[in-house]
């Protein structure tokens, strides 16, 4: 399989990520009232946690989505849909992802309730157009890092990585 082409790295902390999804709540506390939030596995359920206790929300349900390994690309394969919340159409209902990338979980979600409102804390210009609310744009090239990935290590001097 081809290399996935991300040139730059993006390291986010909890307390950037905090911060930044603590803004998508303010954006999105007055287009509601919400009937609930969807979060999208396994990413989406930070951020819905930090939004449904900003927003007061307790109806909380899950969409099962896996479509990367690592950052490999496969095909987005939904594990479980809505469930318990009867969320119907979607509508009055926020979906929260991370990040929005080539937009193919995006699609995949929007497909099975089209009048949610999709938010994410982060998004790349392919998945720009599939997301209602977010917060900060990176370059498609670059690869995010979230806080539950990565742990503190030693980081090569600017210098030396220009010498590699
Ligand atoms: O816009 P796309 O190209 O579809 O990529 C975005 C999706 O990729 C990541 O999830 P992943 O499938 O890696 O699973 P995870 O949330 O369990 O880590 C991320 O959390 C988004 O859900
Ligand atoms: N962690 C992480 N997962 C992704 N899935 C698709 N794009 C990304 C990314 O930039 N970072
Ligand atoms: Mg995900």
């Amino acid at each position: 399989m081809a290399e996935a082409p991300f040139n730059k790295h993006f390291p986010v902390s909890w307390e950037e990520l905090h911060r930044n999804a603590k803004a998508l709540a303010w954006r999105l506390i007055d287009r509601g009232p919400w009937k609930g939030i969807i979060a999208i596995t396994r990413g989406g359920m930070v951020p819905a946690a930090i939004i449904a206790r900003e927003l007061e929300i307790r109806m909380i349900d899950t969409v099962c989505v896996s479509s990367y390994d690592h950052q490999q690309q496969r095909n987005a394969t939904v594990l479980k849909g809505v469930e318990g919340a009867n969320a119907g159409d979607g509508e009055g209902w926020l979906i929260i992802d991370d990040l929005v990338d080539t937009g193919k979980t995006a699609e995949v979600v929007r497909k099975m309730l089209p009048k949610a409102h999709f938010a994410t804390v982060y998004a790349k210009p392919a998945g720009r157009p599939l997301v209602d609310t977010f917060i900060t744009e990176v370059s498609q090239d670059t690869w995010i890092h979230f806080p539950w990935d990565i742990e503190l290590q030693f980081s090569q001097p600017i210098a030396k990585l220009r010498q590699s």
